[in-house]
């Protein structure tokens, strides 16, 4: 179990994340969600014994983690930019990697660095944005590390390289479980690896839930665009699309049985919601609540 009891980040005066209590189960896939500033990757910072919070612990399996070598060499933190040298060559970094980490896979790196078609022998600097951030996935999987944090690593990437490497995760996270926190703003993209979704919003915690149960929280109603009108009136929208006659509206709402039957009489179709959309409408709700405190 991860831990974090009253996480408090500053920065001189301002509060990057403000007094988190949250646990994580360990073997799960994270994913963290919060508008640009809310703190993630400071919250990420601190969860990786990277920073010291200014108040609080982060525990893991009920030791401090700060300073703590044994779940510093268990933790990869893989963040938007490659830290290296100037002069390192990819290859170098690798094997820097492998002495680091005990469970380091050189083979797995060197399969991922041929997906990526990256070549080992070129310096880590000369490569694009994207190849960069594929060095970072790279490192960030072949690590195995039992708690593997990785903050918007995969940005750059080309839709390409970044379906490869969702890909990648997902089958080499159910050989190898272990711990995955990524953060994003691609969130519908990566939403389906979630199995645990945690958002933050202006440095504080505003929900962790399972991600089935977030999308339970809200519903896709689905038809011809008048029925969907008189359907949803009096309910609050998070997000709504429409194609030809066709309307497809998304609420914060969960009907009960006998309103879907209804629903469907009248030729509407139930859906899941999107994570984005509650994620819109989560935070943006929390910025009118905070505005009226
Ligand atoms: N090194 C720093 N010095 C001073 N303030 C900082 C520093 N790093 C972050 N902050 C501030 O802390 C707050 C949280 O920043 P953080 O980078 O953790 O957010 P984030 O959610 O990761 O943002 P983004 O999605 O834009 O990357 C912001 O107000 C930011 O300006």
């Amino acid at each position: 179990m991860i831990e974090l009891r009253g996480v408090t980040v500053r920065y001189g005066r301002t509060v990057a994340v403000d007094d988190v209590t949250l646990d994580l189960p360990t073997g799960k896939i994270y994913g963290l969600l919060g508008r640009n500033g809310s703190g993630k990757t400071s919250l990420l910072s601190a969860l990786a014994s990277f920073r010291r919070p200014a108040f609080g612990v982060v525990r893991v399996d009920g030791a401090d983690a700060f300073e703590n070598p044994a779940v510093m060499r268990n933790t990869c933190f893989i963040r938007d930019t490659l830290d290296c040298n100037e002069s390192d060559k990819v290859r170098q970094l690798m094997c820097f990697a492998g002495w680091m980490r005990p469970t380091w896979d050189a083979d797995y790196a060197a399969k991922l660095l041929d997906l990526f078609e990256i070549n080992p022998r070129k310096r880590a600097s000369s490569l694009s944005r994207g190849q960069k951030s594929a060095v970072g996935v790279v490192l960030g999987l072949a690590s195995r590390a039992p708690l593997t944090i990785l903050d918007e690593t995969y940005l750059g990437m080309d839709a390409v390289a970044r379906a490869a490497f969702y890909r990648e995760l997902l089958e080499d996270y159910l050989a190898h479980p272990r711990t995955i926190v990524l953060s994003t703003h691609l969130i519908e993209e990566v939403a389906d690896l979630f199995e645990r979704v945690v958002i933050i919003d202006r440095g504080r915690l505003l929900l962790h839930e399972e991600t089935d149960e977030l999308r339970g929280r809200g519903v896709t109603v689905t038809g011809p665009a008048a029925a969907v009108g008189e359907f949803v009136a009096g309910h609050t929208v998070l997000g709504e699309q429409s194609l030809g006659g066709v309307r497809a509206v998304t609420l914060d709402w969960h009907p009960a049985a006998d309103d879907v039957a209804r629903g469907e009489s009248a030729g509407l179709t139930f859906g899941p919601v999107g994570i984005q959309d509650l994620f819109i409408h989560l935070t943006s709700r929390a910025e009118r609540l905070e505005a009226t405190r």
